[in-house]
C-alpha cells in the first residue's frame, strides 16, 4: 500500500461503482494526492475529496482502476495506452471485457487484474472476485486484494470464465435485494401498513436477516425451517414463494440467466 500511496492510484470512470470504492479507499486513509481521477462530469462530492481530477496522469501509477461502463471502454482507454506494457497494474471492473481485449488495446505485457466488485463496497461491505492475467505477478495481483479488501471480502477466480455467474450473483445481487425491500415494502402498504412504516420492517428484516445468515452456524435452510413454524402462516407464504412454477427459485435462475446473456453480449461488442 506504500508503493500505492507514493507511485498513485488513476481511476478512470467516478459514477456509482467507482466513488463506492474511492469512499471506502478515502475513508481508510488512502490520501487524496495520491488520487488522480477521470472524469468528464466530476459530482460535488468528487470534486470535495481533495484528489487530482482531470489532470495529468502520475508517470507511473501503481495502480489504474478502469470504471467507467463497458460500452464506454474503447474510447476512453486510449488514453491510457502509454501506461501499458510497464510496471502499472490495470485494475479493471467493467462487465463483459474480457483481459484478452485489455490485451489487445493495452499491450500483451500489460499486468491486469480483472475484478467484480459490488456496490455494498461503499460502506465497506462489498464482495469482489478478482482474477491475473498472465503477466499479472503474486505481488500485482496480491496489491489489487489489498486494495479491494479495503472496501469488503475479496474471492480469488480459478479462471476468468468464473466472473460471469459471479457478476451475476453478487455484482448484480445488491439490485435484487433492493428490489426485494421495494416489493415487501409495497406488500406491507398494500396490506394495510402506513407506507414509511412498511420501509422501515422490510430494511430491517433484509438487513438482520442478512446478518443472522452470515454469523449463524446454521445453513440459510435451517434458518428459514426456524422461522416457519407448523401449520402456522410462514409456511402459507413459502407455499407461494416457493412454488416450483413460478417462485423464486425459477424467477432467480431466470434473472441470472438474462444477466449472464447480456453479459455475453457486452464481451462480443
Ligand atoms: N454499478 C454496479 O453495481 C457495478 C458496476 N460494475 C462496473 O463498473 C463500471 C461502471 O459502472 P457504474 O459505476 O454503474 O456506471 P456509471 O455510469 O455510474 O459510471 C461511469 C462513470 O464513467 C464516466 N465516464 C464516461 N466516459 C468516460 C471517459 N471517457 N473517461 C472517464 N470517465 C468517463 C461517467 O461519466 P458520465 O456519467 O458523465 O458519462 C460516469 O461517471 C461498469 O463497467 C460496470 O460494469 C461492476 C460491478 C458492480
Ligand atoms: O449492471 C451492470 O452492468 C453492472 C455490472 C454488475 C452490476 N452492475
Amino acid at each position: 500500500m506504500d508503493d500505492l500511496k507514493t507511485r498513485g492510484l488513476v481511476l478512470l470512470g467516478c459514477g456509482k461503482m467507482g466513488s463506492a470504492m474511492l469512499k471506502g479507499w478515502l475513508d481508510g486513509g488512502l490520501p487524496p494526492a495520491s488520487v488522480t481521477v477521470l472524469d468528464p462530469h466530476p459530482s460535488d462530492w468528487l470534486k470535495s475529496t481533495g484528489v487530482h481530477l482531470n489532470a495529468d496522469l502520475p508517470e507511473n501509477p501503481a495502480i489504474v482502476l478502469l470504471a467507467v461502463k463497458p460500452q464506454m471502454m474503447g474510447d476512453a482507454l486510449p488514453a491510457l495506452q502509454k501506461l501499458g506494457n510497464g510496471s502499472t497494474v490495470f485494475l479493471t471492473v467493467a462487465a463483459g471485457i474480457t483481459i484478452a481485449t485489455y490485451e489487445e488495446i493495452l499491450g500483451a505485457e500489460t499486468p491486469i487484474v480483472r475484478a467484480m466488485p459490488n456496490t455494498p463496497a461503499a460502506v465497506g461491505r462489498g464482495i469482489t472476485g478478482i482474477v491475473g492475467n498472465a503477466k499479472a505477478s503474486k505481488v500485482d495481483v496480491d496489491l489489487a486484494e489489498s486494495l479491494l479488501q479495503a472496501v469488503g471480502l475479496v474471492v480469488r477466480l480459478e479462471t476468468e470464465a468464473q466472473i460471469r455467474p459471479l457478476m451475476a450473483i453478487s455484482g448484480c445481487g445488491p439490485a435484487y435485494v433492493f428490489h426485494l425491500i421495494e416489493v415487501m415494502a409495497a406488500a406491507g402498504e398494500k396490506a394495510g401498513l402506513p407506507a414509511d412504516m412498511a420501509l422501515q420492517l422490510a430494511k430491517a428484516t433484509v438487513a438482520g436477516a442478512g446478518h443472522l445468515a452470515e454469523v449463524s452456524d446454521e445453513s440459510p435452510a435451517q434458518l428459514r425451517i426456524n422461522v416457519t413454524s407448523p401449520g402456522g402462516v410462514t409456511a402459507e407464504a413459502l407455499r407461494v414463494l416457493m412454488d416450483e412454477e413460478n417462485g423464486f427459485p425459477v424467477l432467480m435462475e431466470r434473472a441470472v440467466e438474462a444477466a449472464i446473456e447480456r453479459d455475453e453480449e457486452l464481451a462480443n461488442g
